[in-house]
């Protein structure tokens, strides 16, 4: 089998805004990187320096037809940011063994919070005392280098999670279930719909040593009604609004929440979908992104 890989540079302000586009168009992975951190092009003489730009690679299943992603993407981008250049997307074919090696490099150790480290599964942990949770990125979303995953990293890093269970909507690879129950947490699931992130989310909690039945993991229809201490949900502002009645009712009064994959300027329409239920924290913020936490209410079981 072989991948389409693609690479471009462009301005962190609309890093975020294309990675979303291409995830939306199918792509099977995105990363961001720092260009001068790893730069794969020549700087050319008189535009922009490496140190201002990000680089973003991304994945596409071999099939994809890039030309016609390309101009979907032309026009798009000329309506979204008529004042802005296009991303030249650079394409290359990768086989099989040649992007597992590229995606390998690109994943190091991370540390997230006080006690917790996210470890790829081919590295090394530096702090072997520490609460390392290891991963294999796989296809699905949640590798902690997201900075919607990473405030809810550190978020259940600084709970006491002992004796607590722990519900993660739209797990993807599981990271947030299993840093809840290595952080502590008794007993966590999982819900997704799509059925990678449900076997990505069991292998990773395989290796992790986490006994599959402190972590069974469901597609939306098929989920037992739970109501759980803890309530991580990253997924995305419109499906987050429309589930703040369901998410609300599964959480046990008096616990908390954190609700991720919020761009800056939905933080209000978010957090008023759940103001019926919980009382909630100031907003935290990472690179346009926000995190909502809040405490469910006692008051209101509806
Ligand atoms: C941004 S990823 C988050 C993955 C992981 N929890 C993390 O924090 O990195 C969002 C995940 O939510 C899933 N998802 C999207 N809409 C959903 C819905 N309505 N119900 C359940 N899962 C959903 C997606 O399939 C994806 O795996």
């Amino acid at each position: 089998m072989s991948w389409l890989q693609i690479k471009t540079l462009i301005h962190p302000e609309q890093a975020e805004a294309l990675e979303t586009w291409l995830l939306e168009a199918g792509a099977c992975a995105i990363t961001l990187t720092d260009a001068e951190d790893n730069p794969v092009f020549e700087p050319i003489r008189g535009t922009t320096p490496l140190w201002q730009l990000t680089q973003l690679t991304g994945l596409y299943d071999g099939t994809m037809d890039i030309d016609r992603l390309q101009q979907a993407l032309a026009a798009d981008w000329a309506e979204r940011f008529a004042d802005q250049p296009q991303p030249q997307l650079h394409v290359e074919i990768l086989e099989d063994k040649d992007w597992i090696r590229e995606w390998m490099d690109s994943f190091h150790p991370l540390q997230m919070g006080s006690r917790l480290w996210v470890v790829p599964s081919w590295r090394t942990a530096p702090q072997p005392e520490a609460v390392n949770l290891i991963l294999d990125p796989g296809l699905a979303f949640g590798t902690g280098t997201h900075p919607t995953t990473a405030l809810c990293l550190q978020w259940l890093d600084g709970l006491d999670l002992r004796n607590k269970s722990l519900l993660d909507f739209g797990c993807g690879s599981g990271i947030l279930g299993i840093a809840g129950l290595l952080l502590g947490a008794d007993q966590a699931w999982g819900i997704d719909i799509d059925p990678q992130a449900l076997q990505a989310s069991h292998s990773n909690a395989e290796r992790n040593q986490i006994d599959l039945t402190r972590f069974p993991v469901y597609f939306p229809e098929q989920a037992p009604q739970v109501t759980c201490d803890v309530l991580v949900a990253n997924i995305l502002a419109g499906p987050l609004i429309d589930l703040a009645p369901l998410l609300a009712k599964q959480v046990k009064n008096g616990g908390l929440m954190a609700l991720s994959g919020i761009l800056a300027h939905q933080a209000e329409a978010v957090s008023q979908a759940y103001q019926p239920w919980f009382d909630l924290d100031p907003i935290q913020e990472r690179d346009g992104w926000i995190r909502i936490t809040g405490t469910r209410r006692a008051e209101q079981d509806s």
